[in-house]
């Protein structure tokens, strides 16, 4: 479903600041796997899943998902594409303060469209499997960090999206709290069929993946 193709990726190009963020990258994930990006701080994690997330975009080579190429596309369809397939789980959970547990769950599926009774069935079903139903009317600031996380990674299911591109999911997290949210990631991996990219240096939560992507100063060790 994901495919690149001699990626590269410059900050600061032809500078004397320039740094090669993706260095030919070469990297294909099937539907419905389960992957985790390591590597040491720098090594270009973030910058990779911005790039296979059209977050940002890359300087030459190619980046398909399912098909289509990203750098074909303006930014319109760029971010229709996000908010039609991609969810995202940032370290900095980017939850919205000022709405519910439960209106930030289904908070992508309202920018979606979908009908209010879909999106109340849907906001139950993802809050019992990440076990946050009693927090579903909490405001975000009065939840914990891990429950926060699970939020995120609530909010970033409900819509069914068909990729989930997060970027240090654990970092802020407690062994026990990375532990649990790991599980239920496996777990939505599995129930909901859904492919999982995720980045993380702890070597805990690299353990979990079924496939393990080691990049090195930018680029992909065999
Ligand atoms: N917006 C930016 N502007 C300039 N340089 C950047 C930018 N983002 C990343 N870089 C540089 O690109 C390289 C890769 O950074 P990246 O954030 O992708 O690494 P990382 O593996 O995610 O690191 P960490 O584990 O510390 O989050 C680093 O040298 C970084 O300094």
């Amino acid at each position: 479903m994901i495919e690149l193709r001699r990626v590269n990726k410059y900050f600061y190009k032809d500078t004397e600041r320039e740094v090669h963020a993706l260095r030919d990258i070469d990297l294909a994930v099937a539907t419905g796997e389960y992957g985790v990006i390591t590597g040491p701080s720098g090594c270009g994690k973030t910058t990779l899943l911005n790039a296979i997330g059209a977050l940002d975009a890359v300087d030459s080579g190619s980046i398909t998902i399912d098909g289509t190429e990203l750098s074909g596309l303006d930014e319109g369809a760029r971010s229709r594409l996000r908010l039609e397939q991609i969810g995202f789980v940032f370290q900095a959970y980017n939850l919205v303060p000022v709405l519910t547990v439960r209106e930030n769950i289904g908070f992508i599926m309202k920018l979606r469209g979908f009908a209010p009774e879909a999106i109340e069935q849907r906001v139950a079903e993802v809050a019992r499997l990440l076990e946050i139903e009693e927090k579903l009317d909490a405001m975000p600031g009065h939840i914990s960090g891990g429950q926060q996380q699970r939020v995120a990674v609530a909010r970033a299911v409900a819509a069914k999206p068909k990729l989930i591109l997060a970027d240090e999911p654990t970092a802020n997290l407690d062994s026990r709290n990375s532990e649990h949210l790991m599980a239920m990631m496996k777990q939505l991996n599995a129930v909901e069929k859904i492919t999982i990219l995720f980045s993380s240096h702890d070597d805990y939560v690299v353990e979990q993946a079924r496939r393990i992507i080691k990049l090195s100063d930018g680029q992909v060790v065999p």
